[in-house]
């Protein structure tokens, strides 16, 4: 080869490099790279992650943020990999590492974490903690649906879930309000243990963008109708949000089927004194009446909160805190000697 066409590639070589090495140097300080090194968060370049990602080989779904795919860390550690699509959609510096360095240092064991992020591309990546199972949704209405769910188990997911949303609502000076509680954002790992995901990604993702997404998927059904009129969410939107999971929980219906709504049916029947006609039947079903019963009165009780939850006026909803307490009393019950539940 003639000495001029390799001088004319290794100069091409070095421009092409040197080009990518200052796009990436110029995010990362956009993305306030220098701040979050400091503080001591996971760093990873975009190198590093096509490396765990095997390439983005392997995609295990899509959201609003954009997609997400499986990888191993050199730890050994598996991991989410959540890219972004919405090029320029980013938050300003300032609000990025405050969110960042927050989820990075809030540990609760029913909160997916935060393992660390790349900074190096125009929308960050961020990488989590992998959850097996994937989501309540899929567990109750999807590919997971043939898995039998007891109604102690059930319990334990709510609890769990519900724990996390206290936790965040009283963390800190700033109370973090998650803002798209649904099934779809409940996973779960190989114990069934909850982990609420995309706790702050109602932030990191512009509403526009997150609300066109919620009208085509039908992720309407779990939002507040006072954040629609107010465009401000609070702690009691994810006590609305809760509501609506905690019917799934119990009736094992989406909150959209068709054209109906879980909550205007359940409200409905109620209303006709027939309320209990929705209830999953597996968790009612077995050859011992006096446990089927006993569960009846459990579900009775429970299906009380989501009629709170979903209060109009945010004052009459409970909060998270004592959504677990309700929670709680009734697996006491519900695990324990037939005694009566009725209060
Ligand atoms: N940490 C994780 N571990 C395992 N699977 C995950 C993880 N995070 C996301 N997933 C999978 O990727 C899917 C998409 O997740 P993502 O959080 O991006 O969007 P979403 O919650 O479905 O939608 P939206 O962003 O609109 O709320 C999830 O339903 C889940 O199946």
């Amino acid at each position: 080869m003639p000495a001029v066409i390799i001088v004319v590639a290794v100069v091409a070589t070095f421009a092409i490099f040197e080009v990518k090495r200052r796009k990436h140097r110029r995010f990362f300080d956009r993305n306030g790279g220098d701040i979050l090194k400091s503080m001591g968060i996971n760093i990873f370049t975009e190198g590093q992650l096509k490396k765990i990602t095997n390439g983005y080989k392997k995609s295990i779904g899509e959201g609003a943020f954009g997609k997400v795919y499986i990888g191993v860390t050199d730890d050994s550690q598996q991991v989410a990999v959540k890219c972004s699509t919405a090029k320029g959609d980013v938050l300003p510096q300032e609000e990025f590492v405050n969110e960042i360095t927050f989820q990075f240092r809030i540990s609760h064991a029913n909160l997916v974490r935060l393992v660390g992020c790349c900074l190096e591309t125009d929308v960050p990546m961020l990488v989590f903690e992998f959850v097996p199972r994937g989501s309540l949704h899929s567990v109750l209405h999807g590919a997971g649906k043939t898995l039998p769910l007891s109604l102690p188990v059930r319990l334990d997911i709510a609890i769990g879930s519900a724990e996390a949303l206290t936790y965040m609502h009283s963390h800190g000076c700033h109370n973090h309000v998650h803002g798209d509680i649904k099934s779809g954002n409940i996973l779960l790992d190989d114990n069934l243990t909850p982990k609420v995901s995309d706790f702050g990604s109602a932030k990191l993702v512009s509403v526009a963008s997150r609300y066109s997404k919620w009208c085509v998927s039908g992720d309407m059904s779990y939002i507040d109708p006072i954040y629609i009129k107010s465009g401000r969410f609070t702690e009691k939107s994810d006590v609305y949000s809760f509501g609506v999971v905690l019917l799934e929980l119990v009736t094992r219906k989406p909150a959209k089927y068709g054209d109906n709504s879980l909550y205007i049916d359940f409200i409905r029947s109620k209303e006709e004194g027939n309320g209990r006609k929705l209830y999953d039947e597996e968790i009612l079903s077995g050859d011992d009446d006096a446990r089927s019963h006993h569960h009846m009165e459990c579900l009775d009780r429970i299906s009380r909160l989501p009629v709170q939850c979903l209060k109009e006026d945010v004052d009459e909803r409970p909060t998270m805190a004592e959504v677990v307490e309700e929670l709680k009393e009734v697996k006491a019950i519900a695990s324990g000697d037939l005694s009566s539940v009725a209060s």
